[in-house]
């Protein structure tokens, strides 16, 4: 977190308890055959979660899919990504504990270290399961095999544009060695995926004629990839409900972020059957990289939470950014989904009133979930006086609503001048209530209290000396 996003975390906001349900009674999931059963669904539409799957969408797999955690494949293909084999085993570690299905570790064809890394991190005991990642070629799959990973995932460009410019070959040719390698890594008695590289740059009869031969001969998955980042999610919907009426095999979908669509394009996959996910911690990745862990955490956290809480120890999230973000030299992004420093800050007064009143009208996550905090921001010139009072009652001062909504008009004005720390904000607190309290101060006398702040604060000043801040030295007294 950089500095001063730390200071308003901790100085310039409200921590509001988090007990309250982020998702009210009336949009939590329902099981959808007892709503059916009992009719309860058609007389009160408002019974169920309205971001879950309906009834009619046969195919979606939004309640019942797996993450491929690439961290360790296609984050190592970020551009400032070194992973050392301590580094790799630290992280392999903590997605393994954060409760990922399938970690997915570099080629050990790419170099000697990167085979002793996989070979190593399948030592390791994890509770998710390994999985490297080759060019459909039998030189790879034999030293993939060695490592003693639980599979391989295969893969071939089938555009033009790669079989042009990339390998050279025909889609006769990938059709032929996909086999043969399938056959291999099959024999070895391990999962084995078959992926197409720029599916959707591919044509439609290319690709369909090329699953239909690799679920033919039993592949345990079949892999879709939006390469270039150019899909959006009515074309990855059509193109895995497609696939889906094609193949009898699981359904993986890996998309890149270039235009901005990669969590919603994996959501979209979800509904249309596919079954496997693959995202990189903070979405790491040749050029600006691929699904988001914590964006794709968050957006199925809001269509089935349980479901979410039941599978992932999301407390540990942030832990797990943190440890990528350190490795990689780069900060968590301020508005991540869920750990961005400001996720769960709330600052306009008609924000702030609603949510001290219910959580749920302004989010749709639940922070303490995450292990995290929710925060109201009192200081700026956006608060309300709803706001100021839940802080006038948090320091137990006594102050009629009038007396909270003329102080509220002294803190906005001092915040349009510069926004207001809580230690500002707690001081002229303060000195309101004791001048008004002693009847030194009536309503709506701003430039009598004017004079009294700036005496409290030289006063405070003298006191301490100069030091400290008189703000923070009138919130101690
Ligand atoms: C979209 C993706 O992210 S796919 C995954 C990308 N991952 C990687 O590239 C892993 C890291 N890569 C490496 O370490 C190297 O590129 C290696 C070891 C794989 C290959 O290195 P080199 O043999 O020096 O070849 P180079 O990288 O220059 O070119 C790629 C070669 O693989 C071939 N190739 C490319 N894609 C595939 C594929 N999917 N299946 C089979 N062959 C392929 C190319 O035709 C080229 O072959 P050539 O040697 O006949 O020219
Ligand atoms: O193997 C795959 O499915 C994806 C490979 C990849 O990283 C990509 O195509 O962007
Ligand atoms: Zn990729």
């Amino acid at each position: 977190m950089c500095p001063s996003a730390a200071a308003a975390a901790a100085n310039d906001t409200i921590t509001v308890p988090t007990t309250e349900g982020a998702v009210p009674p009336e949009f939590q999931a329902v099981d959808s055959s007892a709503a059916t059963k009992n009719g309860a669904a058609a007389a009160n539409p408002q019974q169920r979660n309205p971001y879950a799957s309906r009834a009619s969408d046969f195919l979606s797999n939004t309640s019942n899919w797996k993450i491929i955690e690439s961290t360790l494949r296609e984050g190592e293909q970020f551009a400032n990504a070194f992973f050392d084999t301590e580094t790799k085993m630290k992280i392999a570690q903590a997605l393994s504990d954060f409760g990922v299905e399938y970690l997915e570790i570099t080629s050990p064809a790419a170099s000697e270290q990167s085979y002793e890394d996989c070979k190593r991190i399948c030592q390791m005991g994890l509770k998710s399961k390994i999985l490297t990642h080759i060019r459909c070629h039998m030189d790879d799959a034999r030293k993939a095999v060695e490592t003693g990973v639980d599979g391989v995932d295969i893969v071939i460009g089938t555009s033009s544009f790669l079989r042009k410019y990339s390998h050279g070959k025909d889609i006769t040719y990938i059709i032929k060695s996909a086999i043969e390698v399938i056959e291999f890594v099959k024999s070895k008695g391990i999962e084995v995926r078959f992926s197409s590289e720029d599916s959707f740059r591919s044509d439609l009869v290319d690709l369909l004629s090329i699953y239909r031969a690799v679920d033919k001969v039993g592949v345990n998955r079949v892999g879709i990839a939006d390469t270039v980042g150019c899909a959006n999610p009515r074309q990855v919907y059509d193109l895995v409900r497609t696939l889906r009426g094609v193949v009898s095999c699981d359904i993986e979908c890996h998309f890149h972020d270039d235009s901005g669509c990669a969590v919603a394009n994996a959501f979209c996959a979800l509904e249309a059957g596919a079954t496997h996910i693959d995202t990189s911690v903070l979405g790491i990745g040749e050029r600006n990289g691929i699904t988001t862990l914590g964006g794709l955490i968050a957006r199925m956290y809001v269509v089935d939470p349980e479901y979410v809480k039941g599978k992932y120890n999301l407390a540990m999230l942030r832990e797990v950014e943190n440890l990528v973000a350190d490795a990689v030299q780069v900060s968590v992004p301020f508005n991540n989904p869920i750990t961005g420093f400001c996720a769960f800050t709330h600052k306009a007064g008609i924000h702030a009133k609603a949510i001290l009143a219910n959580p749920s009208t302004y989010e749709i996550l639940k922070p303490e979930d995450f292990g995290m905090s929710r925060y109201i921001d009192i200081g700026s010139r956006l608060t309300g006086w709803n706001a100021v009072k839940s802080r006038v009652e948090q320091l137990e001062l006594d102050m009629t609503d009038e007396q909270v909504k003329d102080v509220t008009m002294k803190i906005k004005e001092l915040a349009d001048v510069r926004t207001q720390s809580m230690d500002d904000v707690d001081t002229v607190l303060r000195v309101y209530h004791k001048h008004v309290t002693s009847g030194k101060l009536g309503l709506r006398q701003p430039a009598v209290f004017d004079q009294l702040l700036a005496e409290h604060k030289s006063e405070a000043g003298s006191e301490k000396g100069d030091d400290e801040p008189a703000a923070k030295k009138a919130k101690l007294a």
